[in-house]
């Protein structure tokens, strides 16, 4: 063989080797360039091909009939931008008159083989702007979380999006959430990554895990308080609503005061009270509701009934006294009995990892997002993790959480365990922590919460 050749063989051979192992660096080192100079050469074919080009208009086509001109050819919308990104490309078109947004998503599939992309998402980012997220190779067959600031009042980046976006869990924007899907679907490993995100946050965990603790128990320095069995559960959902009473108090007291004050702003949450008044956001996570609603005798089916109305009222009122929800099952439908579908309908954020059937895909879209429940129920089962997001919208992306495991949300916990502000009214629920952690605990000055 001619020498030449062989450092282009050496080349080659890396480069597929890369692409098999390594996708990211296969991306940044090669991908990335090969794609750009294919998305460019075959952009108009592509569009074309798409029908996503609109025909030349009559002023156009008269002008080259005068001037004895070829009939001119239909117009793709125009690129005003091609950026490369760590995950892959962004693609900007300024549309052309007559042209849907909608057009775009709905070709996402052709243009992702068209352009021999992993995946094409398209929004509408303005009026006649359209921007094609397309990614270059599988972002979540192993997930990275890129490094991100820790957001700010409780915004918790817990997943990647099949688009390489950062997924996040934005309690002030979709304060209640709903997360569904079989046994070994990767629910708890989603719950775990979003407690050991919050644990840095200035926020008081309350968990109940009726799997006896097996899931939050490890994780108990950094709660404020939990429950692991519906007994327990109900007690602990009396009390938080009776926190909740407290809190509105104290909204309407400074209320009271605002009114007075020509110029005030007007309390309508804790998020507007004075940061020394402000009383700390309380996170609520459930694991395995279904437990929560199953009863065996009329003793049970009554406090079967004061869980659920605990939770509907926590759901209704929560908001505003920084009361968040988190909701995990299986499944979450009317079968579970009374009040269910209330508690669902304020469960507005949803997340649906692997499900057996469509109906349990329907209990999380079927009422916000109807295009979701396919896309639930065509998850890899080979892929656990990997879950179906709904926005406030009505869309929905594919994510997958990082493979968090107990060690590390232990550890973080443990190391964020002097941030768990008291409560007083949830201090009969606090759990007991190991000595260990307790030695390394330094004790903040004063939490909101103690001084509230
Ligand atoms: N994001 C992920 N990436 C890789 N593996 C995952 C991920 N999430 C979960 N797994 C794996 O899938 C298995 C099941 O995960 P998990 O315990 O979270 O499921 P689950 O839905 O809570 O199940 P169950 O309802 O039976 O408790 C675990 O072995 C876990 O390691």
């Amino acid at each position: 063989m001619d020498a030449c050749w062989v450092p282009l063989l050496v080349v080659l051979v890396a480069a597929l080797l890369l692409r098999w192992m390594r996708p990211t660096w296969y991306w940044l080192t090669f991908g990335v360039t090969f794609a750009a100079v294919r998305v460019l050469i075959r952009y108009r074919s592509v569009m074309d091909a798409c029908g996503l080009t609109v025909p030349p208009s009559r002023w156009r086509l008269a002008l080259a009939r005068v001037a004895n001109r070829p009939v001119p050819e239909a117009r793709s919308p125009r690129i005003l931008w091609l950026r490369p990104t760590v995950t892959g490309l962004v693609l900007r078109l300024k549309l052309r008159p007559g042209q849907d947004a909608f057009d775009f998503s709905a070709s996402s599939d052709r243009l992702r083989h068209s352009f021999s992309l992993h995946n094409v998402v398209s929004r509408e980012v303005r009026s006649g702007v359209v921007e094609l997220r397309m990614t270059g190779y599988d972002v979540l067959r192993r997930v990275r979380m890129p490094t991100v600031v820790p957001g700010e009042g409780l915004r918790v980046p817990v997943a990647l999006r099949e688009d390489g976006e950062v997924h996040y869990r934005d309690y002030r924007q979709v304060p209640h959430a709903l997360n569904v899907g079989a046994t070994q679907s990767g629910k708890s490993v989603y719950q775990r990554t979003l407690v050991a995100g919050l644990a840095p946050q200035n926020v008081a965990l309350v968990g109940i895990d009726c799997k006896n603790g097996v899931e939050l128990a490890p994780l108990a320095a950094r709660f404020t308080a939990l429950a692991d069995n519906p007994g327990a559960a109900a007690d602990l959902l009396a009390a938080l609503v009776a926190y909740m009473g407290r809190v509105y108090e104290l909204i309407r007291t400074e209320q009271r005061i605002s009114v007075a004050l020509p110029d005030a702003e007007i309390t309508a949450d804790i998020w507007d009270l004075p940061a020394h008044l402000r009383p700390v956001p309380v996170v609520l996570l459930v694991d395995e509701v279904a437990e929560l609603a199953l009863a065996a005798n009329k003793a049970e089916e009554a406090r079967r009934d004061q869980i659920v109305t605990h939770l509907v009222r926590l759901s209704q009122l929560g908001r505003a006294a920084g009361i968040y929800l988190e909701i995990c099952g299986q499944r979450f439908g009317s079968e579970l009995g009374k009040g269910i579908t209330m508690l669902r309908a304020q469960l507005t954020g949803r997340t649906a990892h692997r499900v057996n059937d469509e109906t349990s895909a329907n209990m999380a879209f079927g009422d916000t997002s109807p295009d979701a429940v396919l896309a639930a129920v065509q998850i890899d089962k080979n892929r656990p993790g990997t879950a179906v997001a709904g926005d406030s919208s009505g869309g929905w992306s594919r994510i997958r959480a990082p493979h968090t495991t107990l060690r590390q949300a232990v550890d973080t916990c443990n190391a964020h365990a002097h941030r768990t502000p008291s409560i007083p009214e949830l201090e009969p629920f606090r759990p007991a922590v190991p000595v260990r952690v307790l030695i390394g605990k330094v004790q903040p000055k004063t939490t909101t919460a103690t001084a509230f």
